[in-house]
């Protein structure tokens, strides 16, 4: 069984132990969770991984229980909606809580250990990432340690799965015991014990610093880490750029054009007479011509590689270095360093981006990450559709596009920085230790991420395609183009067929692009089509989730606005572009 909770409900559990996993941001409660209850949760090299909390079942001999795994915190006073859903849920109660412990921090995780220990609830520490430690030279005395926590202590290093079944076991023995709360101490006192305990259990060997451990210096500085970043943003274009482009023609059109279209071409040609439905199945806009190349030629071999990429640098901890470098140039448009990782999930899809705000510690960030997001950050599919539709042509015509949507998220960051009450608050930016990416997790990881855009983006992409199919043959479209034809022939000089990007592009972003494909435009037509689905209206999920975390009206407002700013640049970059092609 797994439960994903939301906010403030409460987490009612009929008679069966109830154990929270709580601790610090990033380190490792929900692969502990994982490897304990078979539930499948998000793991990342960042802080703020987990936004809200997931309940899944454990099992140990004969006792039963339940498993919370709860967002990261660095204290008990919330400062972000991730951090308040783990308050709520300590206040509810549970029979015992484990407090996982990073053992490379372990000063700054014993705040939050003394912090818990307020609580009545019995304690049991984990002890995680020993394996890193070690590669740090850092030793801890789990005994001594133990006995100053006054609690069970066990070491563990949770992506290989040792010490787990330990961690399970002394949880179910402790669970429901009773625990005196002890006092609450004030900062300087907590302090000074804390770095009592660390003198008395931890010893370091200093050692000459390993590879990895120069390349965690060097990333965060601006020199060498300004020229490793542009060189890691190279090879990730690459990877996904080229590598999707020599999948595409060399391994999917073919086997759908000269394998799968003819088969099925074929097989309706001889089953289904000449007319609507016909050409419905296998006509211009066919469901199984169009419908199986876009998603799966066009679209599905960039996804893929933008996950593969993506899930690389997240797993090894390099994303959060970005947010140090990027942090002078964020803080300009009122942003802090740390919310670069939901700006970088929102070219792989919005949602979970958006999702991924609660973690910012003002509603402010949280609204202007979202809104940057759903304005000019082309989600995977998009960029997938882009590529197709600009890179066969012209890279530059893709590179301007790309350097628009950087410019317009600067513009719109500098302007709802004015415009939006509140100030943004100084986040604590953790970097996490360079990891190479756990094998299984990244599998793991990258399955989830393909199957949910399969069913998320696959079906609604089949669905549009469809309705392409039908308006094409219905003669709507032609009535459509008709209404739209100032629009879409005066001002943004493209031909009227293109009114059909405009009416897909509601169901799905890239579904605004790839009807493109099919026109012949010249290449600043195309960069027009494209600056249009850019900025186009958010796709329905995006929608549905900025309405769900923040509300109706902010989600039909920021509709609005990215809607008219597509007509606006695009139409302008169309007037411009003919001016100076006039000159030449
Ligand atoms: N080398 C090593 N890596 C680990 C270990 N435990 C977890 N990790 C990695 O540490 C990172 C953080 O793990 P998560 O489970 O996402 O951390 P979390 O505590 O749930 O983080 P939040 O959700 O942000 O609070 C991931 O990249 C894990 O693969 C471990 O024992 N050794
Ligand atoms: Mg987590």
């Amino acid at each position: 069984m797994s439960c994903h909770g939301s906010g403030n409900q409460s987490v009612a559990v009929d008679n069966k132990i109830k154990i929270l996993l709580m601790g610090n941001p990033n380190v490792g409660k929900s692969v502990i969770f994982s490897k304990l209850t078979g539930v499948h949760v998000e793991s990342s090299n960042y802080t703020g991984t987990t936004v809200d909390y997931t309940l899944g079942e454990i099992n140990f001999k004969d006792r039963e229980g339940v498993m919370i795994d709860v967002p990261g915190t660095y204290s008990l006073e919330a400062s972000s909606e991730a951090e308040e859903v783990a308050v709520a849920l300590l206040e509810e109660g549970a029979d015992a809580v484990i407090c996982v412990l990073d053992a490379t921090h372990l000063d700054r995780n014993l705040d939050l250990a003394f912090k818990l220990k307020e609580h009545s609830i019995p304690i049991i520490y984990c002890l995680n990432l020993m394996d890193v430690a070690e590669r740090q030279g850092i030793t801890i005395d789990t005994e001594k340690l133990s006995k100053e926590l006054d609690g069970p202590v066990i070491s563990t290093v949770a992506i290989k799965n040792i010490g787990l079944q330990d961690l399970l076991k002394k949880s179910i023995e402790l669970a429901g015991t009773a625990r005196t709360p002890e006092p609450e101490l004030d900062d300087k006192d907590r302090w000074n014990k804390i770095n009592k305990i660390v003198d008395k259990v931890q010893s370091k060997v200093e050692k000459e610093p390993t590879f990895i451990e120069k390349l965690e210096n060097w990333t965060i500085q601006p020199w060498p880490g300004i020229p490793i970043a542009f060189l890691v943003l190279i090879i990730s274009l690459g990877v996904v750029v080229g590598g999707g482009k020599g999948l595409r023609s060399l391994v999917l059109l073919p086997l759908v054009k000269k394998v799968i279209v003819p088969l099925f071409t074929t097989i309706v040609s001889m089953i289904v007479p000449a007319g609507l439905l016909r050409n419905l199945l296998v006509g211009e806009f066919g469901i199984l011509i169009i419908g199986i190349e876009w998603p799966f030629a066009l679209i599905l071999p960039y996804v893929l590689l933008f996950y593969i990429v993506f899930s690389f640098l997240e797993d090894s901890g390099y994303l959060p270095r970005l947010g140090v470098l990027a942090d002078g140039l964020l803080k300009r448009i009122g942003i802090q360093g740390g919310n670069i990782i939901p700006i970088m999930m929102g070219y792989g899809c919005a949602v979970p981006a958006i999702l991924g705000t609660r973690a910012a510690t003002t509603y402010k960030e949280r609204l202007m990450v979202a809104a940057l997001v759903s304005f000019a950050i082309p989600c995977a599919s998009q960029s997938g559709a882009f590529i197709a539709l600009l890179g066969d042509r012209s890279i530059a015509a893709l590179v301007l596009m790309y350097l628009i949507s950087f410019l317009v998220i600067v513009m719109v960051g500098i302007v709802m920085n004015r415009v939006i009450p509140g100030k943004s608050q100084p986040m604590l930016l953790e970097i996490p230790n360079l990891l190479m990416p756990d094998k299984s997790a990244f599998k793991k990881k990258l399955k989830i991420r393909m199957k949910h855009f399969l069913l998320e983006a696959e079906v609604p992409m089949m669905l549009g395609i469809l309705l392409a199919a039908i308006v094409a043959e219905t003669g709507i479209l032609d009535k459509f183009s008709i209404w739209l034809g100032p629009l879409v022939e005066g001002w943004l000089g493209l031909p009227k067929e293109a009114s059909l990007s405009l009416l897909l592009g509601i169901i799905r972003r890239e579904l605004a692009v790839l009807p493109l494909l099919e026109l012949n435009l010249n290449t600043l037509q195309l960069l027009v089509g494209s600056v249009v689905a850019l900025f186009y209206l958010p796709c329905l999920s995006v929608f549905a989730v900025l309405a769900k975390e923040f509300s109706l009206k902010t989600a039909i407002a920021i509709g609005i606005a990215t809607t008219v700013s597509a007509f606006v640049f695009a139409g302008l970059i169309n007037q411009i572009g003919r001016l100076i092609l006039a000159i030449v």
